[in-house]
């Protein structure tokens, strides 16, 4: 089944289903994933016996009510899923939407075989960030470029064609450096770049992480190195792998200030830079325009920071426990399609992954402790489906982009050090859903004043509601689906 008919298929149930609210702190039975899924998100059929591994129920609990089925989030979900079909061919009409442009990818004078390579990743059309950075990152003499655009909204695409139109293939030395603030970011922008340049043999690709171990003083001969700030700067400094002297083009970065590496090799006059961020805090910004001189800029108001397209919330609980009950009455609408809940420390999210399984959930942990191989493993088995719940901390709030994702629930709402809100990282998390025009949601749970407090003072920032899913706001609940 196509996922087109998948959809449909969801969309014949939801006329069908009546709308239930569910308390989401009562414990209930045991629940069995909705109907729809009793096939994976592409449609293959389960078979009985696997269910209890792949879905997380079992043969024998056919005939038990499962509440979550007709929930209102449940619903919601369902019904974003068949809007998703049409939404971006909209959205890019719509001078309101980041992902709006006039242009085509032609127009952009792309090389030919980037062209192809753009296509060839069913990209019909620039997105807002990808029509008004592109023009700036290609110009002659190069401009350097400091650009935010909302999380999902092609900034990624972007400075990976900026870099492809830059390198020479014919030299064999590094010409672009791509800074990426964690591993397996680095990973996904080198796939991005793997992909868009796919119709470019001759441009090779490096990647400069942890454990990835080349012989000191050998220059390299890829002309693209994406990596993590720590590997990279050690690359240029003490291994001299690359010769950041030599014929630099392209520094470009995700932008997130690391004060564990203040070192930079020393690159030439000419090189451009470019940094790219859905957010900037302010210290963030300082930073950017003390090592970015004279830079072109395309910046947010704060008001457009958050999508649209992200409908948030918030659920009332009384401790840990009862959020963790919300949750498995939550569990069957997180695998409706593919969902990531974020716990705030890494024993937290231990304790929910140990425990959600023990109630018979099938959930996977990404964490900071675990080794690069083993996260680049699970991120992987989630992008590729074959996980539908993933939880973590913040290690993965930035930049994961896997399309599926239509919820994510902050099990503990993201504070800093002095417990205030931290807006940047709830925007980053909230963020990995709603992917380039699709519907999204966001739950939070409350568990305190003080969680309270944080749902507020996020709110206040961004000057965005979040709504409380609850029986009392039926009405206005109704009116987001619409
Ligand atoms: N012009 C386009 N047309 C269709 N899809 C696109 C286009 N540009 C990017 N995409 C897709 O949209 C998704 C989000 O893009 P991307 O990861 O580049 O966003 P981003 O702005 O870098 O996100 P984040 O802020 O979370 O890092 C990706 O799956 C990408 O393949």
């Amino acid at each position: 089944m196509s996922r087109d008919s998948w959809a449909a298929a969801v969309d014949v149930q939801e006329a069908t289903t009546p709308l239930v609210q569910l308390d989401f702190t009562k414990k209930v039975e045991r629940l069995r994933p909705p109907r729809t899924m009793r096939g994976d998100i592409n449609g293959n059929v389960v078979p009985e016996e696997d269910r209890a591994e792949n879905g997380g129920w079992r043969s024998g609990e056919a005939d038990r009510v499962d509440l979550a089925e007709q929930s209102l989030l449940n619903k919601l979900i369902r019904h974003s899923l068949v809007r998703n079909r049409n939404q971006v061919e909209v959205l890019q009409r719509d001078p309101t939407s980041p992902l709006y442009s006039v242009k085509t990818f032609e127009e952009l004078r792309l090389k030919p075989e980037l062209l192809r390579g753009v296509y060839n990743m069913g990209f019909n059309r620039p997105s807002r960030i990808q029509e008004n950075a592109l023009p700036m990152m290609l110009a002659q003499p190069p401009q350097n470029l400091i650009a935010q655009s909302q999380s999902g909204t092609g900034k990624t695409a972007a400075f990976s064609l900026a870099m492809l139109s830059h390198v020479n293939p014919a030299n064999k030395w590094t010409q672009c450096l791509c800074i990426s603030p964690t591993y397996e970011l680095a990973l996904q922008i080198g796939q991005v770049i793997e992909q868009m340049g796919k119709f470019c043999p001759d441009v090779k690709l490096a990647y400069g992480i942890r454990g990835n171990r080349l012989e000191r003083g050998v220059k390299l001969q890829e002309q693209i190195v994406i990596g993590t700030p720590g590997t990279v700067l050690d690359w240029c400094t003490k291994y001299k792998l690359i010769d950041p002297k030599k014929d630099h083009h392209v520094c470009a970065g995700r932008g997130r200030r690391d004060d564990r590496h203040t070192g930079s090799p020393q690159l030439t006059k000419d090189c451009q830079m470019l940094l790219f961020s859905a957010t900037f805090e302010d210290s963030v910004w300082r930073f950017a325009e003390q090592v970015v001189s004279d830079p072109n800029i395309i910046r947010l108001k704060r008001e457009e920071e958050t999508l649209d397209t992200i409908k948030q919330f918030y659920v009332v609980c009384k401790g840990k426990e009862d959020k963790f009950t919300a949750l498995c009455n939550l569990y069957g609408s997180l695998t409706i399609a593919q969902a990531m809940i974020f716990c705030r420390t890494r024993k937290m999210a231990a304790w929910l992954t140990a425990n959600l399984s023990i109630e018979g959930h099938q959930v996977a942990l990404l964490s900071g402790e675990m080794t690069v191989e083993q996260r680049a493993a699970v991120i992987e088995r989630f992008r590729n489906g074959k996980e539908k719940v993933l939880i973590t901390t913040n290690v993965c709030s930035r930049g994961i982009d896997v399309e599926q994702v239509s919820l994510v629930v902050n099990f503990d709402l993201p504070v800093d050090l002095d417990g205030n809100a931290d807006n940047e990282t709830y925007l980053h998390r909230i963020g990995r859903t709603g992917r380039f025009g699709r519907r999204g949601f966001a739950v939070n749970m409350v568990d305190s004043e003080h969680s309270m407090d944080i749902v507020h003072q996020i709110e206040m920032h961004f000057n965005r509601k979040i709504t409380k899913l609850d029986t009392s706001n039926l009405e206005e609940l109704e009116r987001l689906m619409s």
